[in-house]
């Protein structure tokens, strides 16, 4: 008998020592339970994948950076912009003549990609090149110094340690959808099937128009449709893009017809009084989207003079558009089917540079007062103008008359925005902290990383699966104080007889 309790009070399981361990173990075990419960769907380190996007515009090059968390490729709204760098001189279609030149000008932006980007994700970090109209047009003029230009361009973005992808011209559609894309898919639009926003972008040489319309099926003019499927729901987009009608080319298509007769002077009204400037005539009909207009024995120059007058400089605008012809139900300009436009818009790139600097992106304000303003803009002598904004670049301000003008132009008299519809527009640069423009749409699709069809959802949200596991691990915890209860009480009067 005696012995028999020696035994038992000499078992492991007995010993004060013993039952503290398995009473820290059991605890232990339910926080373990409870920390992956909190942790289960959640990354245990954020690890990050990058894509690098060159937007090789007529006017310049910018660079882009995009990150996103390696775990979420297929969820919206996730890809950020986390850096952009502005290339130093003009777009790669300028180095024509000197193509190695258009290489060697990104080589800075690269090498600050080189930094931001973490170098153990070099190798994995896709980099595209897509160019626009520049290149569209240099394609047009001389087909082999356009591919000459690529391939200075995609050597010198070889010597890089990222995943080249290659470089290439994007269509006009490709351009305009992309940009509508990206604008969706920075609002969250997309995926929560939300009504969309259409896309205004406004480039140095092309501009395009996107946007959803209920009552356009695509049918009418196929070659303006484009058809996505995203998250589970079909789009049928309308976009165009018109060639040539981007702020540069479009002051050259104005001024062209203002120089048929080859004169010496030209009095200018989308220039302010007091300007004047020797241009060329052999610079400004340098363009396919002019060239064959250059008067026949024009002197070398002409006398570049405003007299900034928005009436008239909107009557010269007017005159770059034709109205006189149109085979569909509607058109916007120049034979070009356009449904009524409708919902609300994004207007971007020199839709916000111009309406920024002008004080006018407050499109709450009836249309006729912005008129009101940029008529005295306009009016406003050069000397006034230079004297008021000296830190802004000459060329960027003697242009501001002509390109509010050309705005308010092309929206009103091109597209057929109404008062009311031009309410629905938003200028804007950035959508948290992303640039609006086609570059982010154009990765996210050659990354795959908008699905056709919506994610399945989890069967729980979780924060349901985190409760669910903490009330389980609250009740595996009470029924394991109860079941040491008899252990301890028996532990406390062994220490008490001792
Ligand atoms: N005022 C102002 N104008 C700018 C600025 N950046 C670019 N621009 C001008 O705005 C116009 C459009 O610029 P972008 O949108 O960069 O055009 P792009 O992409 O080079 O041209 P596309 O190939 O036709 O798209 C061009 O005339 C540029 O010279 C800026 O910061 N301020
Ligand atoms: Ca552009």
């Amino acid at each position: 008998m005696s012995a028999q309790r020696d035994m038992k009070e000499k078992s492991p399981w007995r010993t004060p020592v013993t039952i503290i361990i398995i009473t820290v173990i059991g605890v232990i075990a339910i926080v373990a339970l409870v920390t992956v419960a909190v942790l289960q769907n959640k990354p245990l380190s954020q690890k990050y994948k990058y894509g690098i996007v060159l937007d090789a515009g007529s006017s310049h090059t910018a660079l882009y950076i995009y990150e996103w968390p390696a775990e979420k490729d297929n969820n919206t709204g996730r890809v950020e912009q986390t850096h952009s760098c502005k290339v130093q001189g003009p777009g790669i279609s300028a180095y024509a003549s000197d193509p190695w030149k258009a290489g060697e000008s990104l080589t800075d932006c690269m090498h600050e990609a080189q930094q931001k980007v973490p170098r153990n994700k070099h190798e994995e970090t896709p980099l595209y090149l897509g160019a626009t109209a520049g290149m569209r047009l240099l394609n047009m003029e001389n087909s082999s110094a356009s591919d000459q230009v690529f391939q200075a361009v995609e050597e010198a973005l070889r010597q890089f340690q990222f995943s080249f992808q290659g470089a290439r011209i994007l269509s006009g559609q490709e351009e305009g959808a992309f940009g509508w894309v990206t604008v969706n898919y920075l609002d969250d639009r997309l995926k929560q099937g939300l009504e969309t926003t259409g896309a205004l972008d406004l480039g140095g040489a092309s501009t395009q128009i996107s946007f959803v319309s209920s009552n356009y099926d695509g049918s009418e003019s196929p070659k303006n449709s484009v058809t996505f499927r995203l998250y589970g729901n079909d789009y049928n987009l309308y976009t165009h893009s018109f060639l040539c009608y981007g702020k540069d080319q479009a002051l050259r298509l104005t001024l062209a017809q203002q120089t048929l007769s080859g004169p010496v002077i030209i009095s200018d009204p989308c220039f302010h009084k007091g300007y004047t400037k020797i241009k060329n005539y052999a610079d400004l009909y340098d363009s396919p989207c002019v060239s064959h207009r250059k008067p026949q024995g024009a002197p070398a120059t002409f006398n570049h003079t405003g007299t900034g007058n928005f009436q008239q400089c909107q009557e010269q605008i007017k005159r770059i558009f034709n109205f006189t012809y149109c085979k569909y139900s509607r058109c916007s300009f120049n034979g070009i089917f356009q449904p009524l436009v409708q919902g609300p818009f994004g207007a971007f790139s020199a839709y916000y540079f111009v309406m920024d600097f002008l004080n006018l992106t407050d499109t709450s304000e009836p249309l006729t007062e912005v008129k009101d303003k940029l008529t005295k803009y306009c009016a406003t002598l050069w000397s006034e103008i230079t004297a008021q904004h000296h830190t802004v670049k000459e060329k960027y301000l003697a242009e501001y008359c002509f390109a509010g003008t050309y705005i308010l132009t092309l929206l009103t008299e091109g597209y057929n925005f109404t008062s009311e519809s031009y309410s629905k527009i938003k200028y804007i640069k950035q959508i948290k902290g992303s640039d609006a423009g086609w570059t982010l749409g154009y990765m996210l699709n050659l990354t795959n990383m908008i699905p056709a069809e919506a994610p399945d959802s989890p069967p729980l949200p979780h924060a349901g699966y985190v409760s669910i596991v903490t009330i389980m691990a609250i009740l595996l915890f009470i029924v394991f104080i109860l079941s040491i209860r008899p252990l301890w009480s028996r532990c406390s009067k062994q220490l008490h007889i001792v």
